[in-house]
């Protein structure tokens, strides 16, 4: 691009674009688009930018780093800025950074390599070997204190083991989801009918920075370190501050390797390609750091990153092909998911032939039409998604898709309740796939467990009109079910096994699998543990429910709904009658030591050893009773980090004694 006209202008509408998209990735964790695109625009501007230096400015997206600090936490300075990293997608960029390491340097040097977790970084600092603060990169020169939030990853020292340690030093590494407990996450929310969460990176970036490290404690992050730094440190190389870090105790990822030159880094990346799926937490890519200290010092930095670091990435592997189609599927809920059908095309190694598209906003905005060429997309993930539309392919009088307005399963008008993105079909009890649906919701692992029953399974009972609820399960009789294709006397037999198995599931589960709209697991396990029984549950009224913790409005609403229906209350009349389990059993308490026999106690605040209900559970193992509230007949206030001030001064001012965690620990460990 030679016009300066032209260049000029391109360069502003990159640099809005790219600022768009950081406050949009850093303040709120979304990627509107992917990283592959957004690293893709930045080249672009900086490519125009070494063409055209007299349009760069000094706040370009490419001369700083993309976050910000926000209002809500205290800023902090770093004493040594924390910055971004040159990132490429090509072996030749490498080999040309590799030439250029060799240039600056003229002497013998060898690489450090290490995975790119792909989380969000952040700076410890240790004070005489304790953790005194944890700070986020925002852009680059400060930064957000997240002290408490961190305190919640167990596997962060607050005192580091050891005594041979400077007097301040930060430990430098990356805040991650766990790619599991990711998934349980979203499995939970999907139950609970809340919207998915995008991604483990956006998820670990908008958990750190939440006010309440109650909620970051169940989150379960993790962090790994990969960098030891501070002033006048005693080491000569990258790889000692690791070795160093693991002295400390901290948790560093054992998959770094020291290469000897390009060629066992391009090793490095190939083997990891392949086998960064078998990881806990996803990766996007490979650092590659040049090991000596010395040598770092002499290569020194750009604006924004290291010279004598930069980041391979791996690109998300990609295809274009064709939209022929876009169906409809009606969930267990009604919700409608439209789906893609694409003309087949081959994708990271398989048939790639429908990809998700989510909801009627998101057709909107990628603005897609019925046989459009379309670009798609699998990352981690499994199901490929659609990124982009190819303009210029697009074929004359192509129309906007007309959203369906019907079921397509039973024909019931669709309804969209205001501020939702997806449309419903409200016709529960008689939209085929909507009873399908709750019947394969109640028989799974976490509800009533009858594994012998599958979707085909199902869909037989359903066809031949056997089953149109969950009770009607606990009629079905030998011969209903030997009728049916493909079951014998064993695989029948199996089956009614399975369904007289559940009977012995507990409550909870059973409260669970009814399929109540919002009452996820943890919410049934809440609901049962509190109300006791099916019929107090029942009794209750909306503010009977928002009584119990952590039960909102929407879920107290959907209870109430749900038992005002007389063909629901049917329904469990029926479920009783067959003998399913409709109250709690307590647990029996296994005894581990007296410590605390006779006392009362309230936890309150965060630990650092124990989830909140863990704590709760050893204490009654060591004797001890929980209550909820401070009141005179408390003897012990065991207080974690974060505990509100007014719980504390009541405390005091009723003489209950205020123990901190590690004397909690000390307690039980008596005896
Ligand atoms: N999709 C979007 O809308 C969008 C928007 C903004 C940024 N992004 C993505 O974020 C990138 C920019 O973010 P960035 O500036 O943090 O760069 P980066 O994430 O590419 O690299 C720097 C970061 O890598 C992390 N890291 C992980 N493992 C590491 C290791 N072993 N050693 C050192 N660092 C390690 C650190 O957090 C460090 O801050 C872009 O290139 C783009 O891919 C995407
Ligand atoms: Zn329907």
């Amino acid at each position: 691009m030679a016009d300066k006209t032209e260049a000029k202008k391109r360069i502003a509408e990159l640099s809005e674009k790219l600022h768009y998209y950081n406050y949009k990735y850093y303040q709120e964790s979304i990627s509107e688009i992917s990283d592959y695109e957004f690293d893709m625009l930045l080249k672009e501007l900086i490519t125009l930018e070494e063409e055209f230096p007299e349009f760069k400015s000094p706040d370009s997206p490419s001369q700083r780093v993309g976050g910000t600090v926000t209002k809500q936490f205290d800023t902090v300075v770093h004493k040594i800025p924390m910055l971004s990293l040159g990132n490429t997608y090509s072996k030749e960029e490498l080999e040309d950074f590799d030439k250029r390491v060799a240039k600056g340097l003229d002497e013998p040097y060898e690489y450090f390599c290490e995975l790119k977790f792909d989380g969000v970084a952040i700076s410890l600092h240790y004070e005489r070997g304790s953790l005194v603060r944890a700070v986020t990169r925002g852009d680059g020169t400060k930064g957000d204190d997240i002290t408490n939030n961190a305190k919640t990853i167990r596997s962060i020292p607050l005192k580091i083991r050891g005594d041979n340690f400077p007097d301040y030093f930060e430990a430098r590494g990356e805040v991650f989801l766990p790619r599991e407990v990711f998934n349980e996450i979203n499995r939970e929310r999907e139950s609970e009918e809340k919207a998915l969460l995008a991604n483990p990176r956006n998820a670990a970036s908008g958990t750190l920075k939440m006010q309440d490290s109650a909620v970051v404690a169940k989150r379960k992050l993790d962090c790994y370190l990969y960098s030891y730094t501070g002033e006048d440190l005693p080491i000569n190389s990258h790889e000692e501050g690791i070795k160093q870090l693991e002295q400390f105790g901290f948790n560093v990822s054992q998959t770094y390797r020291k290469c000897e030159n390009i060629e066992e880094v391009f090793a490095f990346i190939n083997e990891w390609e392949k086998k960064k799926l078998a990881l806990p937490l996803d990766i996007d890519g490979i650092v590659i750091k040049v090991n000596s200290i010395p040598q770092q010092e002499q290569l020194g930095f750009t604006a924004k990153s290291p010279r004598w670091a930069i980041s391979y990435k791996y690109k998300a592997e990609s295809a274009t092909t064709v939209l022929n189609e876009i169906t409809y599927q009606v969930g267990r809920t009604g919700a409608v998911t439209p789906v893609a059908n694409l003309r087949p095309v081959l994708l990271a190694g398989t048939t790639v032939k429908r990809a998700s598209l989510h909801n009627a906003n998101e057709i909107a905005r990628l603005d897609l039409r019925v046989g459009d060429t379309v670009h798609v997309e699998k990352g981690g993930e499994i199901i490929p998604k659609i990124t982009a539309v190819d303009l210029t392919k697009r074929e004359v009088g192509s129309e906007a898709v007309d959203y369906i307005t019907e079921c397509p399963e039973c024909g019931t008008p669709l309804v969209r309740t205001e501020g939702e993105a997806v449309h419903y079909c409200p016709n529960v009890k008689g939209c085929p796939p909507q009873i399908k649906g709750t019947i394969s919701h109640f028989a799974q692992r976490k509800a009533a467990d009858i594994d012998s029953i599958g979707e085909r399974t199902i869909h037989l009972l359903y066809e031949k009109g056997l089953v149109r609820n969950i009770a009607d399960l606990y009629d079905l009789t030998y011969e209903d079910i030997y009728e049916l294709e493909g079951f014998k006397d064993l695989s029948t037999k199996n089956l009614l096994q399975g369904i007289e198995e559940s009977k012995k599931i507990p409550f909870e589960n059973i409260l669970f699998g009814l399929g109540i709209r919002f009452v996820g697991k943890t919410v049934a396990e809440k609901l049962a543990e509190y109300f006791k029984n099916i019929d107090n549950l029942a009794a209750a009224n909306y503010e009977q429910l928002i009584e119990v913790p952590e039960i909102g409005e929407r879920i107290a609403q959907s209870v109430v709904d749900y038992f005002k229906d007389l063909e629901n209350i049917d329904l469990i009349e029926r479920l009783k009658r067959a003998g399913l389990q409709m109250e709690i059993v307590e647990k029996q308490q296994v005894k581990v030591g007296n410590a605390l026999e006779g006392k009362s106690l309230v936890v309150s605040g965060v630990f650092h050893h124990f989830g909140r209900e863990e704590i709760k559970e050893v204490i009654k193992q060591h004797g001890g009773k929980v209550v909820s509230a401070i009141s005179g007949k408390v003897d012990i206030l065991v207080a974690g980090e974060n505990m509100g001030p007014a719980k504390k001064d009541k405390a005091e001012k009723l003489g209950v004694s205020i123990i901190s965690e590690e004397e909690f620990q000390s307690m039980i460990e008596q005896n």
